[in-house]
């Protein structure tokens, strides 16, 4: 059984680690740090773990949690993992940073996406992208995993294989995106009120996502050159999920068969990415509550383009999900481990 501490354990990713370590057979949260609720017990923020969390909220103190537990996660604004984190730390206890702090390797275009001065940019070279699919052996041996934002990961793992078998132009990808509200965090803001989200869509952050470099390094990898895309989320009135749709143009002709082929080339043995049948879009209801990606493609032959989809939830595998299945590959775990969770629906 290993311990587990949590910085940033109430808010909505941290809550949603909590949740599913309490299915999980090898861990045992020690610490729910919090910021605002110290010594309050946990259950008293999240009343849905009334007679299932006994924990009391604790300081957000990562020195004195490395001596305590053998992982942390750090589920906390942008720059606070990269503000605490040292040496010391890393030599007793393995992270997994659930902000974007290590997820892009070049610390400048970091500092300029985010507008925040990077405090330890001497961990970023050994920090490893936790894409569970595509990292899965470097991860095993991390002692740093930058867990991947929710967008990056729904739009890496829908357009990766097409990349990965030359089949589009890199520098024609279009990617649209939706996201529930509960991507936006627990704390209050005046664009996520109700009566500014409910019934209504918008575009936003337009050119300007801080998770577009994020999204161009991870397909750079996958087609190996540098990529620029077009990249724009929405907010949408439900709590969560994410759905994808990307558009590239082909580089030649392709049929059905042989885009299918190129999916389960990579996605036919994983547990969490489902390639779905034939002229099925993917749904946000059909995930929700699960650690499961689907994916599918759609041939436009009148434009010579392909329609690449998925959706997700965004606190599973687009955050909370992800971030155990990277702890299942780090202590060597089933990676499945307190993850099989089945889709809610309705
Ligand atoms: N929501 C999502 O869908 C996703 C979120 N993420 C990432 O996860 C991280 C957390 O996001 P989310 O849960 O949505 O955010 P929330 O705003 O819901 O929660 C933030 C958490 O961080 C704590 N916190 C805030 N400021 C500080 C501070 N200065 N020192 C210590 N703790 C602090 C809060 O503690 P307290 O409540 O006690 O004040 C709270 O527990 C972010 O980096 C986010 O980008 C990644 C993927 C998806
Ligand atoms: C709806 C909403 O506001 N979503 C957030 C992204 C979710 C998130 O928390 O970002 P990371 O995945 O990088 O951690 C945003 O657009 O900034």
């Amino acid at each position: 059984m290993i311990r587990v501490g949590i910085i940033g354990a109430t808010g909505y990713a941290g809550q949603e680690i909590v949740r599913l370590l309490m299915g999980h057979k090898e861990a045992k949260i020690q610490w729910y740090g919090s910021r605002s609720y110290i010594d309050k017990r946990y259950y008293e923020v999240f009343q849905n773990m009334f007679q299932i969390v006994h924990g009391t909220c604790l300081d957000d103190n990562m020195e004195e949690l490395a001596n305590q537990v053998d992982v942390i996660f750090t589920a906390t604004p942008q720059g606070l993992c990269a503000s605490l984190v040292n040496e010391g730390i890393l030599s007793k206890t393995r992270v997994v940073d659930l902000s974007a702090d290590f997820r892009i390797k070049d610390v400048k275009t970091y500092e300029q996406w985010y507008g925040i001065q990077h405090k330890t940019p001497q961990f970023i070279p050994e920090a490893v992208y936790g894409l569970c699919e595509i990292n899965r052996e470097e991860i095993k041996k991390a002692r740093l995993v930058a867990n991947p934002g929710c967008y990056p990961t729904c739009s890496t793992l829908s357009v990766y294989p097409l990349l990965k078998e030359g089949l589009i132009e890199p520098d024609t990808i279009i990617i649209d995106a939706k996201s529930g509200t509960s991507g936006a965090g627990r704390g209050a803001k005046l664009d996520n009120l109700y009566c500014e989200v409910n019934e209504n869509i918008k575009a936003y952050g337009v050119a300007t996502h801080r998770h577009t470099p994020e999204i161009e390094e991870q397909l750079g990898y996958a087609a190996g050159c540098e990529i620029r895309i077009n990249f724009t989320p929405h907010l949408v009135p439900m709590n969560r999920g994410i759905l994808v749709t990307a558009y590239a143009a082909l580089k030649r002709q392709v049929s059905y068969e042989e885009v299918k082929a190129a999916y389960d080339k990579y996605y036919a043995k994983e547990t969490f990415v489902r390639v779905l049948d034939q002229d099925v879009c993917p749904q946000t209801k059909w995930v929700e509550g699960s650690n499961y990606v689907d994916v599918n493609f759609k041939i436009d032959p009148r434009t010579n383009r392909i329609i690449m989809m998925g959706a997700m939830d965004n606190l599973v595998k687009g955050a909370a999900g992800q971030a155990v299945q990277n702890m299942n590959l780090m202590f060597g775990f089933p990676e499945n481990e307190g993850l099989m969770q089945v889709p809610m629906f309705p």
